[in-house]
């Protein structure tokens, strides 16, 4: 039996075959549009867990004109296409491609990096350092060649050290180069902080800051619903939100991530939707603020001399990251952040000569 993912794949030609259904409006057809002149094209590299939950998401919210996917292994990247092909009746017309070969991601606005190894349970983002950063010397300078005005946002991890590798890698201009960083955990703090408040987690402003990993910031001094200071308030009606019971809500939205991969092997779905909210702002130039991972260097005391990625509040639109927000840290935040930005810094260091 032939398989196919088209009719063309069987022999048809598809050449004017929409022209017995339908006539040009004009006598003169070459000033019909038939066409929309600039589509918006959006790559994918790595069909994995964390892959096709970003393609499905980002088809859901209409996102793209064309998704092209990337992936080692031929047979499961055809397979997850054509699942995916097979739901067009239900969704936006997106056109899906699908190729080994990375040529496939020629003229991409946006490429999204998901491949590479994952945490097996217990391990930490920064055991796959190596093993990773090998796939992006293959993977980053194709990327770029094929697709040299895109935007390379960066998922694998551990995700800041692989941005900075992208960003050396691809010669891209740092506005061009991000990583998603914390916008994830951001979400996971949201959910647990709106929980407990009873309110819609969209509504709680709260960011993590600093490393998407073990030593991500949270910045309590910031968190707020409907402008109100939501740390004040706690502290005020129950005396036991102190130091200790703050790192504890710190630690069980750390936690949360190897939770998952413990009970179901990976993470998938969050990160999917964390990464479609940045596609949208960034293709529909939103202008919102992600915590997502940009060089920092210079930002709270880092010093000037630390080339190193991690999460800060970014203002995205079609141009990438448009600026940093100057947070108002305590000596505390500020303190936490650096720190992290020295496990960073120490791992980046590894890898000179990159
Ligand atoms: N930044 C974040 O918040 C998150 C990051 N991740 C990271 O995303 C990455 C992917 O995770 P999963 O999708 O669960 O893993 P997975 O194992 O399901 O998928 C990885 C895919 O990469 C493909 N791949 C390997 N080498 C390749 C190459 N040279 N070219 C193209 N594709 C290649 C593999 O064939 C596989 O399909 C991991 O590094 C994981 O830690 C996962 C969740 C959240
Ligand atoms: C795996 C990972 O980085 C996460 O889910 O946060």
């Amino acid at each position: 039996m032939k398989k196919a993912s088209s009719l063309m794949e069987l022999g048809f030609d598809a050449n004017g075959a929409s022209s017995g259904f339908f006539r040009p409006v004009a006598d003169d057809a070459a000033g019909v549009v038939t066409h929309r002149r600039r589509l918006t094209k959006v790559s994918v590299i790595g069909a994995g867990n964390v892959g096709m939950a970003i393609a499905q998401t980002i088809l859901t919210r209409d996102l793209a004109d064309e998704i092209a996917l990337v992936d080692a292994l031929p047979d499961k990247l055809r397979g997850e296409m054509l699942d995916l092909q097979h739901a067009a009746a239900f969704l936006p017309r997106t056109r899906l491609v699908s190729d080994t070969d990375i040529a496939v991601t020629k003229g991409s606005d946006l490429a999204i990096v998901t491949a590479g190894a994952r945490q097996i349970p217990g391990e930490t983002r920064l055991n796959l350092l190596q093993r990773n950063v090998a796939l992006f010397r293959k993977i980053v300078p194709a990327l770029a060649e094929h697709s040299p005005d895109a935007i390379l946002l960066v998922v694998s991890n551990p995700v800041d050290i692989l941005t900075y590798v992208a960003w050396k890698l691809s010669g891209f201009p740092v506005n061009r180069v991000i990583g998603s960083g914390t916008n994830l955990d951001s979400s996971r703090f949201r959910f647990l902080l709106a929980e407990h408040l009873d309110v819609n987690a969209q509504d709680v402003q709260a960011y993590m800051v600093g490393e998407h990993g073990d030593s991500s910031v949270a910045i309590w001094s910031t968190v707020s619903v409907a402008g109100m200071p939501v740390l004040k308030s706690l502290q005020a009606s129950h005396s036991s939100f102190d130091e200790e019971a703050l790192e504890g809500i710190r630690r069980a939205v750390v936690d949360s991530a190897y939770e998952v991969i413990s009970l179901k092997g990976y993470t998938s779905w969050a990160i999917g939707y964390s990464v479609a909210n940045l596609v949208a702002s960034i293709l529909r130039d939103q202008r919102r603020i992600h915590p997502v991972s940009v060089l920092a260097t210079g930002f709270h005391g880092i010093a000037d001399d630390h080339e190193v990625f991690l999460s800060l509040p970014a203002r995205l639109g079609r141009g990438g990251v448009l600026g940093v927000a100057d947070m108002e840290l305590t000596e505390e935040e500020a303190k936490r952040l650096r720190k992290s930005a020295k496990t960073l810094w120490e791992n980046c260091q590894q890898l000179l000569g990159l």
